[in-house]
């Protein structure tokens, strides 16, 4: 049974999917189509790509070679319609607590968002934090890939070492590695993420302190196992190259953790803020992906 909650002014409503009629006629049909061929519907409806197929936003979405009928099409509207998909979405537009089970909004659509309208949470538009912090980072990376931002020695950055762990690791590694075809032919990125010192001391042998860049990634600033490879990455930063004044050119943050973020020695400008309405560590949109800015 699928039960889902829509969430107005707080109030939980409660709907039981599968007992609805129009999944009921979904479940009859799928009987009476199961034996269907995909290459008959394409016989008998010449125009079946063209009505099952769909430019937006720069995708391609084709699911005409999928079991579907015109009936099942039809149904599944009319259900999509019947379980208020469209108020939902409105909702989550609109930043509605519709994470019920943090009490939260679900507002990656903000981080997606490039137009003037604001997006309210609590009665406040977040566009202007929003778009302030994509300028932060868009400056920030510019700087770095261009050599533009220097180490305290002077020299430009060549290596890029994301410390985390779970959604401030996963996410951001996946999204780097996919793209690895179009980063900077100077840079090199690399993540840590094992709370075995085995794997960052592999990693920082391999680099020169005076060219290397660490951003620490934690949502918290407390997460024990990137602190401790942040601790070993910042004593290894001054045993072999510089001092503690030093850190801030080194080490930048993704956090929502400013104060001890700023304790360990980042520069405030150099912290990059996370938000309580997105879930979660990762969003293509969100801080998060600000290594692929530098790629
Ligand atoms: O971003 P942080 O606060 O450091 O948390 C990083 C990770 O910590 C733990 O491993 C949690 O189980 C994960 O869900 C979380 O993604």
């Amino acid at each position: 049974m699928i039960t889902y909650f829509i969430y107005n002014k707080r109030i939980a409503l409660c709907f039981q999917l599968t007992r609805s009629v129009t999944w009921q006629a979904l479940d009859r049909l799928r009987d009476k189509t199961a034996n269907d061929r995909i290459r008959d519907y394409f016989t008998n409806d010449p125009q079946r790509f063209e009505k099952m197929s769909l430019r937006v936003g720069g995708l391609f979405l084709d699911y005409s070679k999928h079991h579907v009928s015109d009936d099942v099409l039809t149904k599944l509207i009319e259900l999509a319609d019947h379980s208020a998909l469209v108020q939902r979405r409105a909702q989550m537009f609109s930043g509605d607590i519709i994470n019920v089970t943090e009490n939260r909004p679900v507002l990656h659509t903000a981080l997606r968002h490039l137009g003037d309208e604001p997006v309210y949470v609590d009665g406040e538009d977040v566009m202007p934090e929003i778009t302030r912090t994509r300028e932060q980072i868009k400056l920030f990376s510019e700087a770095v890939r261009s050599g533009e931002w220097k180490g305290y020695s002077g020299k430009r950055i060549k290596d890029v070492v994301n410390i985390g762990i779970g959604g401030s690791d996963l996410g951001p590694n996946m999204a780097v590695r996919a793209l690895l075809k179009y980063r900077h032919p100077e840079l090199h990125f690399h993540f840590v993420s094992n709370v075995d010192g085995t794997h960052i001391q592999k990693v920082l042998s391999r680099l020169d302190p005076a060219t290397t860049l660490f951003i620490v990634s934690t949502k918290t600033f407390s997460t024990q196992e990137t602190l401790l490879n942040a601790k070993t990455a910042r004593r290894w930063f001054l045993e072999n190259a510089g001092e503690d004044a030093d850190v801030g050119a080194h080490f930048i943050a993704a956090s929502t953790n400013r104060k001890a973020a700023m304790e360990f020695g980042i520069r405030e400008e150099n912290v990059f803020e996370f938000w309580a309405w997105v879930g979660g560590r990762y969003s293509m949109y969100s801080l998060s992906a600000c290594r692929l800015r530098f790629q």
